[in-house]
């Protein structure tokens, strides 16, 4: 039977920390968070009678392999459910790239939000007395005013693009949900511009491409879901602005504004800054390494079936399997639970690129910090006792040049000493930390598996999966005595 959530107490149950309110917490949060648990509960129960039916199901013929992915919010678990996708179901992949193509054009939008938003902070404050410390903000000149200003119809653009890709408008839970991923009120929600791109798994947010070209997925061209006619679609005012995001980017003042915050955005999930020309261009169709690089927060718990096949001594079998995409923000893990009883693998992502940030829901809190402690829950976990878990360090990329630009793990990890600052020897530092969290508190002795990533590199990723394939395969059959 799948498992009630039960209320507990935080020592008997542990991922009762890691569902818990944040330190003082204002009654509007409270508001939100109550709606929200409410909500959780329906779904856990709604998630329960799903189960069981489904294991009913499954009894008439062979149990499909499940794969649950975990981890902080922007770890990287919608980006490897996409690799898996792209590997072993390819054509329903390609199928979405017209409703990625919208994803991307709210990435770009939400970047150059983000500039607008630091040039304007610069304009507001106050001029600076000679006792400052700090030096001088550099000036937002006319030239720089006008970029600003000339850019303002991309307010409208992301209105646009939210419509099309949820033309009943978010529903009630997911406006509270956007209100506790962003801290921002509820009530002041739509008009803030700035809130991250979040689209719940039960919104059926891809079909309204597929909907204007029917549903043959075999035979779906995703080109044929875009109007390139349409003088309102988004990607025209884009490429109309082009210019002016590129001169926007790379404008030193900006430059030295967001270096001066510590906005590093070529590191930030949906950043494609860098391929103006690319993604602005009028006919943009989204390549398969932009659907990797493209940022949408998960809100739900989605299921993904994929059949696998296997070659084996008795010749090749196939198996369905499901995986599962969870969302990684604080209040959205109450939701995990549900899942835990019935798992042959779990592939749990830390981002260790970050290292030297804090969780965007509780800025009291490392980011590496949040992933060792949901580490040390799920390791310890009663129900995950027999279930493999597989760790993927990720963002190994990121950590590399943040390594390289100076910034010191020492100065966040005290216990990292005088080890040299560089990839090699601080992922290894890591993964010896995971190593020995896993031994110390694994109800019983299990392997480590352990793999540094970056998810967003489709080759070195999918050698990876394919292996985890390949494993998870043959254990299932091993289990099932097919193989000896
Ligand atoms: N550079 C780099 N970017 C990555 C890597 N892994 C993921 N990303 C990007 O980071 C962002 C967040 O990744 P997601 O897969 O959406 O994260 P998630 O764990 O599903 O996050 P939630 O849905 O909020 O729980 C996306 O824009 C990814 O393209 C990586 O290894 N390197
Ligand atoms: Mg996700």
């Amino acid at each position: 039977m799948p498992t009630k959530i039960r209320r507990r107490s935080l020592e008997e149950d542990p991922l009762a920390y890691i569902c818990a309110p944040p330190d003082g917490e204002t009654e509007e949060q409270r508001h939100v968070r109550v709606i929200l648990e409410k909500e959780a509960k329906q779904i856990s129960d709604a998630i329960d009678e799903q189960l069981s039916r489904e294991k009913a199901q499954e009894k008439k013929g062979p149990r499909p392999v499940k794969v649950l992915l975990l981890g902080q919010s922007e770890s990287g678990k919608s980006t490897t459910l996409k690799n898996f996708q792209l590997m072993y179901d390819s054509k329903a992949f390609r199928a979405e790239r017209a409703s990625w193509r919208a994803i991307v054009q709210l990435n770009v939008v939400r970047s150059i939000h983000v500039i607008l938003d630091v040039i304007t902070r610069a304009q507001i404050r106050r001029p600076t007395t000679g006792e400052d410390v700090l030096p001088a903000s550099p000036i937002v000149d006319d030239e720089l005013a006008t970029l600003k200003l000339r850019l303002s119809p991309l307010i409208r653009v992301e209105e646009i693009l939210m419509q099309r890709l949820m033309p009943n408008g978010p529903d009630k839970s997911d406006a509270a949900r956007l209100a506790q991923l962003t801290n921002i009120p509820y009530s002041e929600l739509p008009r803030n511009v700035n809130r991250e791109v979040a689209v719940h798994s039960a919104n059926p947010w891809k079909d309204v491409f597929k909907r204007l070209v029917g549903n043959d997925t075999e035979s779906f061209d995703s080109e044929k879901a875009i109007d390139w006619e349409d003088p309102s679609d988004p990607g025209v005012v884009l490429h109309a602005l082009a210019d002016d995001m590129k001169a926007l980017w790379s404008n030193r003042t900006v430059q030295t504004l967001l270096d001066r915050q510590n906005l590093r955005l070529q590191e930030a999930a949906g950043f494609f800054l860098d391929c103006l020309d690319e993604v602005t261009s009028l006919k943009y169709m989204p390549s398969d390494d932009h659907i990797l690089r493209a940022r949408l927060k998960t809100l739900g718990v989605s299921e993904h079936r994929i059949k696998m096949t296997s070659g084996g001594m008795t010749g090749s079998i196939s198996r369905d399997w499901r995986i599962y995409d969870v969302g990684g923000h604080r209040s959205l893990r109450a939701a995990w639970a549900p899942y835990f009883d019935d798992m042959h693998s779990i592939i749990f992502l830390c981002p260790i690129s970050a290292f030297d940030q804090v969780l965007a829901e509780e800025p009291r809190l490392n980011r590496l910090a949040d992933s060792v402690n949901l580490w040390t829950m799920i390791v310890s976990h009663k129900l995950l006792a027999n279930t493999n878990i597989i760790l993927f360090l990720n963002k190994i990329d990121i950590m590399k040049s943040k390594l390289e630009s100076g910034i010191r793990l020492v100065d966040y990890v005290n216990s990292y000493g005088s080890r040299p600052n560089d990839l090699e020897n601080a992922s290894n530092y890591l993964r010896k930390k995971f190593a020995g969290i896993q031994r110390e508190h694994s109800p019983s002795s299990r392997v480590f598996y352990c793999h540094m990533t970056t998810v967003t590199d489709r080759k070195s990723t999918q050698i990876i999966l394919a292996n985890i394939k390949d494993m998870l395969m043959h254990q299932y059959l091993e289990d099932a005595s097919l193989i000896p």
